[in-house]
């Protein structure tokens, strides 16, 4: 249990996801020491934290991506809607496609604009005939403040778009399978300062649409755009809270060693 966690059960939005003592193992090296950490729908939440630290490792607890690595074992209760999603019952792809992930670097399929959003919709059996299909594409992708720029060009190859425009048809091709939570591991790091401006307009944006949770290595980006920060430290979630009130006036020590940059 990590008793430093702020308690965040006062707040009366509703909780879309739970973790409880979770710990992440990659072989015998813990890299998560259980964390405690309630996500809710109406605020965007960032992760924070030195290079190490595990936020890639917890964010990816958040929906199985861990399932992948065949070293990694994770413990402990993670909740979706009070639903456990590492129960045997649970479907990983379903699961996936409520809690879409956004990676670092841009990665569309190397298929056709359209067909990378119209992907996730046809697996899903989403759409019943094409015009719905083109109604979700067209939907997706403007929530993603992509349509404008692709709309005459929908047939043309995703990987020839700007890397600011991957990354928000990446974004656009989560949201097409009508996600309840968006993970972002780092979204902008591979963006120039003006693709990542837009990236974070749009999370102001989706914010309430979907729970947004957000890995970033940039303190100002974090302050941007969450609500709500958990500093991980060493695989400790040390401090989580109001984003406002940790970059002002962290609890811990070691956040406020963190943020005001005496922690390299
Ligand atoms: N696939 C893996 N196999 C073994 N160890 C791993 C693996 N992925 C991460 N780790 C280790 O787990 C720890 C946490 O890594 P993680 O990538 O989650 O940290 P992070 O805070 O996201 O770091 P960064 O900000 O540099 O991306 C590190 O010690 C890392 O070396």
């Amino acid at each position: 249990m990590n008793t430093h966690a702020t308690d965040m059960t006062a707040t009366t939005t509703p909780m879309k996801m739970a973790t409880r003592d979770v710990h992440v193992f990659y072989g015998k090296k813990e890299a998560i020491k259980g964390v405690d950490i309630d996500i809710d729908m109406d605020n965007v939440t960032a992760f924070i934290g030195p290079s190490g630290c595990g936020k890639s490792t917890f964010l990816r607890t958040l929906n199985r991506m861990n399932d992948t690595i065949p070293s990694a074992r994770v413990t402990g209760t993670i909740t979706l809607d009070g639903e456990d999603i590492y129960d045997s019952a649970m479907d990983v792809v379903q699961l996936r496609a409520r809690v879409g992930m956004v990676f670092q670097k841009p990665n569309p399929f190397p298929k056709s604009i359209y067909d990378n959003i119209a992907y996730g919709p046809r697996i899903h059996g989403l759409a019943t005939d094409k015009a719905e299909l083109d109604r979700i594409v067209e939907k997706s992708l403007q929530r993603a403040g992509l349509w404008a720029e692709v709309k005459d060009r929908l047939g043309d190859s995703g990987t020839a778009l700007s890397g600011g425009q991957q990354q928000r048809l990446c974004i656009a091709r989560a949201i097409a399978v009508d996600p309840e939570v968006i993970l972002m591991d780092e979204p902008c790091s591979a963006l120039d300062p003006i693709a990542t401006a837009k990236i974070e307009e749009l999370i102001h944006e989706l914010r309430g649409k979907y729970a947004i949770v957000i890995v970033t290595h940039n303190m100002q980006q974090a302050a941007r755009v969450s609500q709500r920060t958990a500093f991980f430290h060493l695989g400790d979630m040390v401090e989580y809270g109001e984003t406002s009130e940790l970059f002002t006036n962290p609890k811990e020590e070691k956040t406020r060693d963190y943020i005001t940059g005496r922690y390299g």
